[in-house]
């Protein structure tokens, strides 16, 4: 998305009950399924953690798909705009902080990520009025390397390949730093909502 769309409130239609939008609402109900499957592996890395990577995998391609639809049918909503890095937010997040919680990850970076994410969504809301403040490119590029680099912690491979753990690790780390970036890129587009929406 530009900035242009970002800032025009009317670039997206009202309706909810669209395709893209029933593929975001698969997603969140996907996250409750992800989040129990790990649980129940308990960093066991036996056949309930093959289960929620198949959960995050089929999150992961609504995503794709959602997406996808959305541009090649004209169905962007304003809901759409608003849910979809919600959904994306609810399964990265718990994700994250499972990970963090089953010792595989280190909080700090859970952290970071997670005050960075829910920021930047209360921002969305607080600029609301202003105009809807779509994903950027940036911020779907940090959602890529942010999955990817879930996708590589939860594969339970690491006894078979060892290496990959410090591969994921260093991955996470590019998506902090393009998750920090981002945010910073966000606050100045909402500066500029904020003082075009005032000057109007
Ligand atoms: O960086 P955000 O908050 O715009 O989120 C990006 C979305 O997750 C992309 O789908």
């Amino acid at each position: 998305m530009t900035t242009s769309e970002a800032s025009n409130t009317g670039s997206g239609s009202s309706g909810i009950w669209n395709l893209p939008n029933i593929l975001t609402m698969l997603r969140i109900v996907l996250v409750p399924f992800f989040v129990w499957f790990l649980l129940a592996d308990n960093s066991h890395h036996g056949i309930w953690r093959w289960a929620a990577v198949l959960a995050f995998a089929a999150a992961i391609y609504t995503d794709k798909l959602d997406g996808d639809i959305a541009r090649s049918r004209n169905l962007i909503t304003n809901f759409g705009k608003i849910a979809d890095p919600i959904a994306d937010k609810l399964l990265i997040g718990s994700a994250l902080v499972l990970l963090s919680a089953l010792g595989e990850l280190p909080w700090w970076i859970t952290i970071l990520i997670l005050v960075r994410e829910w920021g930047i969504t209360a921002l969305r809301f607080v600029v609301i009025r202003y105009g809807v403040m779509p994903a950027s490119r940036g911020g779907k590029l940090k959602t890529v390397i942010q999955t990817v680099a879930i996708f590589i912690y939860i594969l339970p491979l690491d006894s078979f390949a060892p290496w990959l753990v410090i591969v994921a690790f260093w991955v996470m780390i590019v998506a902090l730093a393009i998750t920090v970036w981002t945010g910073v890129e966000y606050v100045i587009e909402a500066i500029k909502l904020r003082t075009a929406g005032s000057r109007a």
